[in-house]
Order: structure tokens, then sequence, then C-alpha cells
């Protein structure tokens, strides 16, 4: 549990709600998260989500764990800490973002059951759904993909005696119990898949 560290500060509520802002956009704010291995196709289908909800008229948003490692979250690394923080974060935007009325859609590994709880939790307190995917991939098909090498990287260190701390390598990662969703993305297409995801959101996925 982060603590407020500040002082004297006071919530300020204003005067729109979130259900003036939904009436406005059409739709219902929420969170879509991804979570999986490296290379289990997370970013892919981020994307591929974003774009066929915007083809359906609702206006969704991709925070992507690489991409927000180049900016808000560059100054974190991969410690069991730096990665808690990472989503401590990004759980935080993904809510401010579906607050809004817009879908935030989600793509970190995320590799801890208790930080994704959090999120989970944060979005409950708030009465905004969040939907967790977990992109389900056994691990030997992700490192055939590898298309950054970093399991052959990872691999390389291991076997030089400095383990890289990799998610699935030498780093763990804890699978939720009971996701919204899961995805096969060894077996389906990512057109599939995402029409697998908009089948249970209820949006058109012919
Ligand atoms: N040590 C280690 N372990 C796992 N991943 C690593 C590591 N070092 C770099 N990378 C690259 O960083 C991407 C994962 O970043 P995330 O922000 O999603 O990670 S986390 O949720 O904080 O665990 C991940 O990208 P994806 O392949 O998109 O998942 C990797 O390319
Ligand atoms: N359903 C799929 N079938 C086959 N390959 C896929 C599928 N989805 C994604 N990929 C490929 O897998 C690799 C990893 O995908 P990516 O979206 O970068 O994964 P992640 O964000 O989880 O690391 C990419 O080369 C991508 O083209």
């Amino acid at each position: 549990m982060t603590e407020i560290r500040a002082t004297n500060i006071t919530w300020h509520s204003g005067h729109v709600s979130r259900t003036e802002r939904e009436a406005l956009l059409g739709q219902k704010g929420m969170t879509i998260w991804f979570t999986g291995l490296s290379g289990s196709g997370k970013s892919t289908l981020a994307f591929t989500l974003e774009h066929a909800l915007l083809g359906r008229g609702r206006l969704a948003y991709v925070l992507d764990g690489d991409n927000i490692r180049h900016g808000l979250n560059k100054n974190l690394g991969f410690s069991a800490a730096d990665r808690e923080e990472n989503i401590r974060r990004i759980g935080e935007v993904a809510r401010l973002y579906a607050d809004t009325g817009v879908i935030a859609i989600t793509s970190f590994i995320s590799p801890y059951r208790a930080d994704r709880d959090r999120v989970r939790q944060l979005h409950r307190e708030v009465g905004l759904p969040f939907v967790e995917v977990l992109v389900d991939v056994p691990i030997a098909v992700c490192e055939s993909r590898d298309p950054k090498g970093l399991y052959r990287k990872a691999r390389e260190a291991l076997a030089a005696g400095h383990g890289l701390g990799f998610t699935g390598i030498d780093d763990p990662y804890e699978a939720p119990e009971a996701p919204e969703i899961v995805l096969r993305n060894d077996i389906l297409t990512p057109q599939e898949a995402t029409a697998q995801v908009l089948r249970y959101l209820d949006v058109d996925a012919a």
C-alpha cells in the first residue's frame, strides 16, 4: 500500500459527473487489462481491439508497457518493487481514463497477482468495470516468437551465471485465477481473439 506523503491536501469535486461524460460519448468507461508473458501478444491484441472499438464508434485508448516505460515510467526498471510501482501508476492512470468515459486498454506483463488485484479494487471503489484478460500462451511459444530477442538474451545471461530477472525465465509470472476472459493467443488469430473480447463486451464482433 502506497501511503499519501503530502499533507494539507483536500479532494475537490467537479461539477460534471461521469454519467454526463458517458452520455456525451454514448458509451461506458471501463478498463480492459491485458496480462501475460512477454511475446504472448498483449500489444498486438490491445491495438487490434482499440482499432476494432474505434471502428464501432467507441473511444478507446491503449496504455502499452514498452511505450509508457519511455515516458511516465522511464524511471522504473524490472525489480519487484519497480514492477509494482509500474502497475500501481498505470492502474491509477487507467482509472482516470475510464472515469472520463473512455475505454482504457492496458498491455503490461503485470506479473504479480496482488498488484493486479489492487488495480481491480481501485476500480471497484468507484464503480468502474475492470475486465482482466489473460493472454494465455505457453512460454515455449513466446520464446519461439521472441520478436525482440529478449528470451535469447535472458537464456544466455542465465547460462553465463548472471540472470536478467526476465519474466518466465528467472522471474515469476502469477497467472490470474479468475480472469474475466482467457485468450489462447497461440491457437487463435489476433482477429479471432479480438472478436472474443468484443463478444464479452457485447459489441458487434462480426
Ligand atoms: N527483465 C524483464 N522482464 C520482462 N520484460 C522485460 C524485461 N526487461 C525488458 N523487458 C521488456 O519490457 C516489457 C515489459 O514491460 P512491462 O511494463 O509490461 O512489465 S511489468 O508489467 O512491469 O512486469 C517487455 O515487453 P513485452 O514483450 O511487450 O511484454 C520486454 O520487452
Ligand atoms: N494470435 C497470434 N498468432 C501468432 N502470432 C502472434 C499472435 N498475436 C501476436 N503474435 C506475434 O507474437 C509476437 C509478440 O506479440 P506482442 O504483441 O509484441 O506481444 P507482447 O506485447 O505480449 O510482448 C509478435 O511477433 C506478434 O506479431
